[in-house]
């Protein structure tokens, strides 16, 4: 393999200035100074991101010439790109990049556990995108960069417009991997998180051959040394829920579950900070209010630099990106246990699964490979109000091996034993989406907190007929209707009728995965069953 780019390559502009490894005061200063930015009256850098206010899914690109065919799972999420493309579209950003006065170069890790890590140089155009970098990713010691090897390297280009008949895309976006080379290419977005979901999809791509499962996972640890890990698509609620006063935030949203230990890949967090409440997300809101954070398209008064978290006028998907450590009671090396409790967060539009189920080993494994979820508004360009999806493993857009991979992975740990299994639906209840209402954040915590502590495994069930997992009929401080969905609906025939529709997306949408796992996990499909 190739190795990483070498400094000398990157040239800018004649006299130009590459920053190096500025500090997280240096950033925010040079970013105000170039008008990227402004601060909030509380010491935030809010920054604006034109129309990319979510992932430019339909622009990512892996190259295909360069690796064997079985080593990337062609699917909806990864579209080939040519050996020949990817060649022209490097050419032209170094062209561009030597037309930049100034950029900026951050060495960062990806991955907190030492020996699973990668080393990532990201070259970046704008200040602010390297401090939300530098932010985000796991930064080196002093040490550890004097020793500092790149593994992989980032190329973030807002300004870059792709040509699609040049560069063989789709758009003037243009997120393309090339694995040999080693290189990523982000072009024509100003969405800061196409770089952190870019070292995830490199850590996806690397990790199982080291026998680690990566994850689209949140991860906390709970008083007993009990690790949690809470998968789900974005804005299922990963951030919200693994933030929580009484356990250890290990991360919230991208973990490697080695032998040893859960570790994030991260050392920051990215929030979702639309209608963000003091009250239901104390740690988080806090955030808001400090140096150190950056506020993506959240409306800033001109005159008194207070904040609207309310105002979404910019975008719906307005973020906060933050280091681990402004949530009080992170972890500080960014890994615990290997877990106890395996959550599964699906933001159900229909409405019509229970806010928690107990699931088997085959179950988990089924709901992993179906990935049932809804995009939420902003996550995603063009998405624009709550669409059912399913995203394998609760991440298809950053999965580039097979899922069969990812979940036989998954599979094997689980048979290790030791391990309960949880589906929480945060999306909605009462109705499916325009009719019913989303699952009151305090409702799913206090089930959480039944499930993690063991309590609710002991309490009594009912087996849904249609989804055929285990339902808790009573748990302290809920309300049981809200346990029942078919009793929340205003009709429970309109209800039966949505929930065996849904049962038969599942069942339509595994057809794919059938000849990929055994008749156990074939039979954990729901049975539909009900009023039938
Ligand atoms: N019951 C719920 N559980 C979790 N989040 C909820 C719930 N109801 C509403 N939300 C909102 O949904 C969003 C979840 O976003 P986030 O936690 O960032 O998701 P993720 O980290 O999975 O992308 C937040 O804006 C949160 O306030
Ligand atoms: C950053 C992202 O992930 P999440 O929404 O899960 O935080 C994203 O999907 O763009």
């Amino acid at each position: 393999m190739t190795l990483a780019l070498t400094f000398p390559e990157i040239a800018i502009k004649n006299g130009g200035t590459l920053h190096e490894n500025l500090d997280t005061a240096q950033l925010v200063e040079m970013a105000i100074q170039r008008s990227e930015g402004q601060m909030s009256e509380h010491g935030a850098l809010v920054v604006e991101t034109g129309k990319h206010t979510g992932r430019s899914a339909q622009d990512k690109f892996i190259v295909r010439d360069v690796i064997t065919k079985d080593d990337v799972w062609w699917g909806a999420s990864n579209k080939p790109m040519t050996g020949e493309s990817f060649a022209a579209l490097r050419d032209d950003f170094f062209k561009h990049l030597a037309t930049l006065d100034d950029a900026f170069v951050q060495d960062l890790f990806g991955g907190s556990q030492a020996e699973h890590r990668v080393g990532v140089r990201v070259v970046t155009e704008l200040a602010w995108h390297s401090h939300f970098v530098r932010t985000m990713l796991v930064r080196p010691t002093p040490d550890e960069l004097a020793h500092f090897k790149a593994d992989y390297t980032i190329i973030d280009l807002p300004s870059f417009r792709a040509d699609p008949e040049r560069h063989g895309c789709r758009s003037e976006t243009v997120i393309a991997i090339d694995f040999m080379q080693r290189l990523i290419l982000i072009g024509g977005t100003g969405y800061a998180g196409e770089m952190k979901k870019a070292v995830f999809t490199i850590l996806n791509f690397v990790l199982p051959q080291q026998n680690v499962m990566p994850m689209h996972c949140s991860a906390n640890i709970g008083a007993e040394g009990d690790t949690a890990i809470f998968f789900g698509l974005s804005g299922t609620g990963k951030t919200t829920l693994s933030a929580d006063a009484s356990r250890t935030l290990i991360g919230d949203d991208e973990h490697g579950w080695s032998d040893t230990a859960v570790f994030n890949f991260e050392g920051g967090c990215y929030a979702k900070v639309i209608r963000l409440s003091a009250d239901a997300e104390p740690e988080i809101y806090a955030t808001t209010r400090r140096f150190g954070t950056i506020l993506e398209n959240v409306v800033l008064d001109p005159e008194t630099r207070s904040l609207d978290l309310d105002d979404a006028s910019l975008a719906e998907n307005s973020r906060g990106a933050y280091p681990i450590h402004f949530i009080p009671n992170a972890s500080a090396d960014n890994m615990g246990p290997v877990p106890k409790n395996i959550i599964m967060l699906t933001a159900d539009a229909f409405g019509v699964l229970p806010p928690i189920a107990k699931l088997t080993p085959e179950q988990a494994m089924y709901h992993f490979l179906s990935g049932y979820t809804a995009k939420v508004a902003g996550t995603e360009l063009g998405v624009t109000e709550p669409e059912a999806t399913f995203s394998t493993c609760f991440g298809a857009p950053f999965m580039p091996r097979h899922p069969s991979v990812y979940g036989n992975l998954l599979r094997k740990r689980i048979a290790n034993g030791g391990v309960d299994c949880w589906l929480v639906n945060t999306g909605w209840t009462g109705g499916q989406y325009g009719t019913g209402s989303r699952m009151p954040i305090k409702v799913t915590r206090a089930l959480l907190n039944a499930a993690l502590s063991g309590k609710l495994k002991q309490t009594e069930f009912r087996k849904d007929p249609v989804f055929g997992f285990d339902v808790p009929v009573v748990v302290e401080g809920v309300d049981p209707r809200i346990l029942d969905p078919r009793a929340t609906w205003a009709s429970a025939s309109d209800y039966d009728q949505a929930a065996r529709g849904l049962a038969d997306r599942f069942r339509r949408n595994f057809t794919q995965f059938v000849a990929h796992v055994d008749e156990s996990i074939r039979a954990a499909a729901p049975p539909g069953v009900f009023g039938a």
